[in-house]
């Protein structure tokens, strides 16, 4: 056998159709195509290769890597303030994606209280950088996660402002997101700069807006509408969250807020309403405990919402 069938025969072996490999005389140079490889994988095989490619007579292997750039779509979620259930709802958004089969990921920005880590069951662990991107991290329930509150002690978080802010998100969305097609960003709660700019710069496919049946809080919900119409971001749909209470003892639900006010809201706002998660003791106590409803096998009430977001997917416009 010649030298560089020896060579691409032993590539081959390791990276299959992945490389492509030239000789110049006793120089090994190999095209490696890494699309949808996160950085431990890819730095993996980029080694694997270079030792498979050091035959004898090889003095030398270059390397270089290429990317079929994956369209990957950002979902922004968002409340127009604090407390009304939008990190349980981008937490078991993702996961029912995640189970419905799609590469997903999960973006912690909200810089006042990060709270994914938990419910994710993944804190503690610090996201690691390569080659300049923060690398995601696995948490038990398919989904991949960066948080704010990876990077900050907790205490601190309160701290971000402005710009440094805007620059310590951007790190998050733009982190090594290998092969996530989709990337649940949970956004700061509130209408103010920090959420405009994030949206201005990263440009979600959509957006998901989450309310209390509260009048106040569709209020807030309807400022929530205006920063993505300003930024010309389609809103995917409303959910309402803590519609009614579902009694622990038996299993009645009743309205404490009133009920029907978020439908009514996205139907004069003319945005599609995606549904409601009702108030239960569970749901607290499950996010509490990082074990997001959504993972479990009898979830009937994040599934329908994520089939709903992954439908809008399917027939929106892409490279939006
Ligand atoms: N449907 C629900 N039933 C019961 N408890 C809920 C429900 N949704 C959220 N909660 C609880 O309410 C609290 C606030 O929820 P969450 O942190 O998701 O809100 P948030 O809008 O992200 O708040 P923040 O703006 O502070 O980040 C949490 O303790 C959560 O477990």
């Amino acid at each position: 056998m010649s030298m560089i069938d020896t060579v691409k025969a032993a590539v081959a072996a390791v990276a299959g159709k992945r490389a492509n490999v030239r000789m110049e005389g006793a120089k090994a140079g190999v095209v490696l195509d890494a699309t949808g490889l996160d950085g431990a994988d890819r730095h993996a095989l980029e080694e694997q290769v270079k030792a498979a490619a050091m035959q004898p007579g090889v003095e030398d292997v270059r390397i270089v890597l290429t990317a079929e750039k994956l369209e990957r779509r950002i979902i922004a979620v968002a409340s127009g303030k604090g407390g009304v259930g939008k990190s349980t709802l981008s937490a078991n958004l993702a996961i029912a994606l995640a189970r419905m089969g799609r590469k997903t990921g999960l973006v912690d920005a909200d810089i006042y209280g990060p709270s994914q880590p938990r419910l994710m069951a993944a804190e503690g662990v610090k996201p690691v950088a390569q080659d300049g991107k923060l690398q995601p991290v696995a948490t038990p329930y398919g989904v991949s996660l960066l948080s704010m509150g990876q990077l900050v002690e907790p205490d601190k978080a309160i701290a971000w402002r402005g710009p440094m802010a805007a620059g310590a998100l951007s790190q998050l969305v733009d982190g090594d997101w290998g092969a996530t097609d989709t990337l649940i960003l949970d956004l700061p709660p509130g209408t103010g700069d920090v959420q405009l700019t994030m949206v201005q710069k990263h440009r979600p496919a959509g957006a998901v807006i989450v309310s209390t049946p509260q009048d106040l809080a569709l209020i807030d919900a309807r400022r929530a509408i205006d920063l993505f119409a300003k930024a010309g971001v389609p809103i995917i749909g409303l959910v309402e969250n803590m519609a009614g209470y579902c009694c622990p003892h038996c299993g009645g639900l009743s309205d404490p807020f009133g009920s029907g006010g978020a439908e009514a809201a996205a139907a004069e706002l003319g945005i599609p309403f995606l549904g409601r998660v009702p108030l239960t003791i569970a749901i607290r106590t499950a996010s509490d405990a990082g074990r997001p409803p959504a993972a479990g096998e009898d979830d009937a009430v994040f599934a329908p919402i994520a089939a709903q977001v992954a439908n809008w997917l399917a027939q929106a416009p892409r490279g939006g």
